[in-house]
C-alpha cells in the first residue's frame, strides 16, 4: 500500500514537504520532492536503489541538512526553517535516529549511551528504570546495561541504538539501513521488536532500506523514485 493512498483524513500529518528542494555544496545534483505528507502513527517502507536520496531525505527530516528552499514541516509546526539550536533542540525531544553506523559511544555504557540521549532532551523522568524495561522488550540481558557499547555485537548495538532512539519517546523515528549485518532470522526478530515498540508509542516511522523483503513489516511503502526526483544543473 502506498502512503498517499492509505491517507485518513480524519488523522493528523506527522510529516509533511512542500517544494523541497537540496542540493550537496559544489554538487551539480539537485533533489527535488514537491510534496510528500506522513499521517501520525504510519510505518512507512521508503525503499529505492542506492544514489537515489533516501540517506539525503533522512537527514533532511532530522535535520542534519537544511534544504535549499520550500518547507519540512513536522508535527504541524516549521522545523526546517528553524534556526540551528532551536532545530537540535526540536530534533532531541520529537524524533530518535537510528542511522547505518548507530553513533554509539563506543567506550561508553550502554547505560550511559541512553541517558546521554536523555539529557539532551531534558528528559528527567525515570530513565534508568525505562532503559532497563527497553533493553529487556528489546531481549537483551540486563547486564549489557552497564558494558561498554562497544563491546557488543552489532546486533546488539542495533538493538541498544533502538532503545535509545525511543527513550524519549519521540513522536517520530527515522531509521536508516540497520539490519544490513544481520541474518534473516535476527532480521525478523529485530522487525518484530521495532514495529512493536513503534505501535505502543504509536510512533511515526520511517524505515529505510533496499530490501524489499522488510517491506511486509510496514504499515505503507513508498517509492523514492515516486517520491522525488535528482536533476543535474545543464
Ligand atoms: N555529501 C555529499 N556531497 C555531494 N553529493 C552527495 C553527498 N551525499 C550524497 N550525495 C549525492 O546525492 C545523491 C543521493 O545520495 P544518498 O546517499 O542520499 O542516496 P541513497 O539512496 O541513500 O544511497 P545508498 O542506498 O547507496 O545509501 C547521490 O547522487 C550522491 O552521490
Amino acid at each position: 500500500m502506498n502512503s498517499q493512498q492509505n491517507r485518513n483524513s480524519s488523522v493528523p500529518v506527522a510529516i509533511r514537504l512542500k517544494d523541497v528542494q537540496h542540493r550537496y555544496p559544489k554538487s551539480q545534483v539537485t533533489l527535488s520532492i514537491p510534496n510528500w505528507e506522513v499521517q501520525t502513527g504510519d510505518k512507512v517502507f521508503l525503499h529505492g536503489p542506492s544514489g537515489t536520496g533516501k540517506t539525503t531525505l533522512l537527514n533532511l527530516l532530522a535535520g542534519v541538512l537544511q534544504p535549499e528552499s520550500g518547507e519540512i514541516a513536522l508535527l504541524d509546526q516549521p522545523f526546517s526553517s528553524l534556526p540551528t539550536r532551536k532545530r537540535d533542540k526540536f530534533r532531541a525531544k520529537h524524533i530518535g535516529v537510528v542511522f547505518q553506523q548507530f553513533n554509539l559511544v563506543p567506550h561508553l555504557s550502554v547505560l550511559k549511551n541512553i541517558r546521554l540521549a536523555a539529557y539532551f532532551a531534558d528528559n528527567k523522568a525515570s530513565v534508568d528504570s525505562k532503559a532497563a524495561a527497553m533493553i529487556d522488550a528489546l531481549r537483551l540481558p540486563s547486564e549489557v546495561l552497564h558494558q561498554s557499547a562497544g563491546s557488543l555485537s552489532v546486533g546488539q548495538q542495533q538493538r541498544v541504538a533502538i532503545a535509545r532512539a525511543l527513550i524519549n519517546e519521540p513522536e517520530i523515528l527515522l531509521v536508516d539501513e540497520p539490519t544490513s549485518a544481520l541474518d534473516t532470522d535476527a532480521r525478523d526478530a529485530f522487525m518484530n521488536m521495532l514495529t512493536a515498540l513503534c505501535e505502543t508509542q504509536n510512533t511515526t516511522l520511517i524505515f529505510v532500506s533496499h530490501d524489499k523483503s522488510l517491506e511486509k513489516y510496514l504499515s505503507s511503502s513508498v517509492s523514492l523514485s515516486a517520491l522525488c526526483t535528482l536533476k543535474e544543473a545543464e
